[in-house]
């Protein structure tokens, strides 16, 4: 991670599934030996969930390092920024003892998100009905999309009033044109954001130059990535999807570092599968497995509450993941989870039209007209909670955490037993 060479390189965490993976417990133990932790897209459809000692933070924008209060926390210029969401996050992590003063940035090359991209991202939604992609209706689609048609709006024109207000009328009335009239004051929204771009010139950085610099002087910097590679906007399961690169090439394009900085990257991978909204899920259980998993695993959406959706554990998905994202080191979370059952499946392989595939299909009805095939391994049926070293883990356990290293050829570095910082295994 760090060299004394001049060739220091950032550590990455990203989530291999579609989501929820444990990414923000991993960085919140990643983040006691770093000096600067750093989110690189998305916005707060995130939820990032840390417990230390029986305290719950929910992080959704801001970056999970700044519980370690040791730790500067920079959001990057790919992350999507909803102002008062940041304030109202930063306000009840403060509230919770988190002194953040002088620790967290934001990248004046952000694009911003206002009520209206909300608005429209419920819009679209509606329009969309049954096929509605199930967002967190937090306006990242929207905003995403303001800035690939370059109509965004981006955090330094916060300071730049007249030519901020004439973008903001803008693209208000485009919107309008295209979804007729709704609820939204523009006036009040320009007087707000008066206010608001004055209580965030303290934050704002270039940070393209800040972590160019850090990477010079030798900080160690971990970036954390949101979301997932199946929700990722190329390689995910398009169009149910969220609007920005979730894999390793959305940290050189939302931070501005070049490939060869890349040092390890971290792939965080449930041991069974959870999806939260629409779109395709092979592995997914509508029985009464399905419910135990969501049971046993408090899986609800951190954000939005929403019941996700669980299946069995996808080793199509996770090689297809391990492919795009290069990953060095896995962590296997929630392994505990799975303490309750008697044998567990593990898809490797689907058919479709009679043949048999191991590579993840692109079309959506390819994906429908899959049958899954499985190996059913047995489970070990006590708790594991306890467990602190590889050795301690049961025979069956140790056997299905080796066949998911086999099968994506990367080692499993640490293992989650609970959703305490101190409930992971950590191995070598
Ligand atoms: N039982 C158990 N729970 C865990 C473990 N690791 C993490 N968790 C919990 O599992 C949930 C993981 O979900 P999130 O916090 O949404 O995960 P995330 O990957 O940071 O979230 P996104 O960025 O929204 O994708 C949280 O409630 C964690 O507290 C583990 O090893 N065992
Ligand atoms: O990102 P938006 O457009 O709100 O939603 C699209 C799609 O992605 C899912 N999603 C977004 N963020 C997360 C997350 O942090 N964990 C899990 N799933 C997420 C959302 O549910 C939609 O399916
Ligand atoms: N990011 C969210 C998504 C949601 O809440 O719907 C989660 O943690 O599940
Ligand atoms: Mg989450």
């Amino acid at each position: 991670m760090n060299s004394s060479d001049g060739n220091n390189t950032v550590s990455v965490v990203l989530g291999s599934q579609w989501g929820d993976e444990g990414k923000g417990k991993l960085v919140d133990i990643l983040a006691q030996d770093i000096d600067v932790c750093v989110r690189c897209q998305g916005g707060n459809n995130a939820g990032h969930t840390i417990v230390v000692d029986g305290v719950k933070y929910a992080f959704h924008m801001l970056p999970s390092g700044l519980v370690n209060l040791k730790c500067v926390s920079v959001v990057g210029s790919g992350v999507v920024v909803h102002v008062p969401s940041f304030f109202a996050e930063l306000e009840a992590l403060e509230a919770q003892g988190l002194d953040c003063t002088g620790r967290l940035f934001v990248s004046d090359r952000c694009h911003l998100v206002f009520d209206f991209h909300q608005i429209v991202d419920g819009l679209k939604e509606g329009e969309l009905g049954r096929g509605s992609i199930g967002t967190t209706r937090k306006g990242i689609g929207p905003a995403y999309s303001s800035k690939a048609s370059r109509s965004g709006i981006r955090v330094h024109h916060l300071f730049h009033p007249a030519e901020f207000e004439q973008r903001l009328r803008t693209i208000v009335d485009a919107r309008r044109r295209r979804y007729g009239s709704f609820d939204y004051d523009v006036e009040a929204e320009l007087a707000r954001y008066r206010e608001l771009a004055e209580r965030l010139r303290p934050y704002v950085i270039d940070s393209v130059e800040y972590l160019h610099q850090g990477l010079r002087a030798g900080k160690r910097i971990l970036v954390e990535g949101a979301n997932a590679l199946m929700l990722d906007l190329d390689f995910g399961t398009y169009p149910y999807v969220t609007s920005s690169n979730t894999g390793v090439g959305g940290v050189c394009t939302g931070l501005g570092i070049p490939p060869s900085r890349i040092g390890e990257v971290i792939g965080v991978a449930k041991a069974y599968t959870t999806r939260v909204g629409g779109g395709p899920f092979p592995t997914e259980l509508l029985d009464e497995t399905g419910t135990r998993l969501r049971d046993e695993g408090a899986e609800y959406g951190v954000t939005t509450g929403r019941p996700r959706r669980c299946g069995w554990l996808d080793l199509v998905v996770l090689r297809y993941s391990t492919m795009i994202n290069g990953y060095t080191a896995i962590n296997l979370t929630k392994l505990d989870v799975l303490d309750v059952f008697d044998e567990l499946k593990v898809a490797v392989s689907y058919t479709i039209d009679g043949k048999e595939v191991t590579s993840f299909p692109a079309d959506l009805d390819d994906l429908a007209a899959a049958t899954v095939n499985y190996v059913t391994v047995p489970g070990w049926r006590q708790s594991i909670s306890k467990c602190r070293t590889f050795d301690e883990l049961p025979e069956n356990c140790k056997a299905y955490v080796r066949l998911i290293e086999k099968d994506i050829g990367v080692p499993v570095k640490w293992i989650g037993v609970g959703v305490g910082r101190d409930e992971m295994i950590t191995i070598g």
